[in-house]
């Protein structure tokens, strides 16, 4: 019985203050973010669920860049960038001083607007991080390639051309690349910053596709202007306004009944 006791009370002494979520990657409570004196994220609350597509919508402006690159603590190259409240990576906040940026860079990777390959072969492109993380043998890195290659639905069109310079891709190639180069590191969130917005609409098409089929072994939060994209691809969205959170939904609830009516306008073309 005293034993018991004990052990309860341990159980209570050991419990986090949070209740840790293990189906959310990310968790924004109460973050706050200013540039200097301007605030451009208010209050923001809301959970990321691992395994499925977030889409983050708004008017050009709303602070959707600066929420995905608060994720990777990107946003801090900035030096005026202040921020409160707690960003939970996996339970843990990653505000904290002590929390390794460096670490969380290798589980959140991170896609950008255009596709910005390293003026290298291709095969050193999706080598990059690995080696960076001190991975030196050449059958592990050949595997790597590979293994990435083929997970950003590229290998087939490159396989036999690993050596030549990955300026010689086409956009849509390049893009996909900057995908592969991004699983080489097994990240376990994408962030992607309108990954599809500098590309044709073929090439778009195959990175909708792609990201549909990368959900299921990671979880992605993609910034998107389009509204088709976000409806196409996406489980949840959350609709951001002037830096504030105006609704968030599962993807089909909020494009067929909106429940904020600025939402509605917004998806609807009525402004932004
Ligand atoms: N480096 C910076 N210094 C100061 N203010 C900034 C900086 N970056 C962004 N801002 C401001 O923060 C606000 C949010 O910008 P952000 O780029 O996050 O918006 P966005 O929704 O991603 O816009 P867009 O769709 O045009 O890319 C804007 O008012 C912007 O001017």
């Amino acid at each position: 019985m005293i034993l018991i006791t004990t052990l309860a009370r341990e159980e209570q002494t050991v419990k986090p203050d949070i209740q840790v979520q293990k189906n959310h990657v990310f968790q924004a409570e109460n973050f706050n973010l200013w540039y200097g004196e301007k605030q451009a994220l208010k209050n923001i609350d809301f959970d990321i669920a691992e395994n499925e597509v977030t889409a983050i919508i708004g008017p050009s402006g709303c602070g959707k860049s600066t929420f995905i690159k608060a994720l990777n603590r990107m946003v801090e190259l900035v030096p005026s960038v202040k921020m409160s409240g707690r960003l939970l990576y996996r339970g843990s906040n990653i505000l904290d001083n002590q929390f390794g940026v460096e670490e969380l860079r290798t589980k959140v990777g991170m896609v950008f607007q255009k596709p910005n390959p390293f003026p290298k072969s291709i095969y050193e492109n999706v080598v990059y991080g690995p080696r960076i993380h001190g991975i030196r043998d050449k059958k592990i890195l050949n595997e790597i390639v590979e293994k990435s290659l083929q997970g950003a639905a590229l290998w087939d069109e490159v396989k036999d051309r690993l050596n030549e310079n990955a300026y010689g891709l086409s956009g849509g190639q390049q893009q996909r690349l900057c995908i592969a180069r991004c699983l080489a590191i097994e990240p376990d969130v994408i962030l992607m910053d309108e990954p599809t917005s500098a590309l044709d609409p073929i090439s778009t098409l195959k990175v909708e596709e792609l990201v549909q089929e990368l959900k299921e072994n990671f979880s992605i939060i993609i910034v998107t202007h389009n509204m088709q994209q976000a409806a196409r691809i996406s489980d949840k969205t959350a609709f951001f306004l002037n830096g504030e959170l105006v609704e968030f939904n599962k993807t089909s609830a909020m494009f067929s009944n909106p429940d904020d009516k600025r939402t509605e306008d917004y998806i609807t073309g009525r402004f932004g």
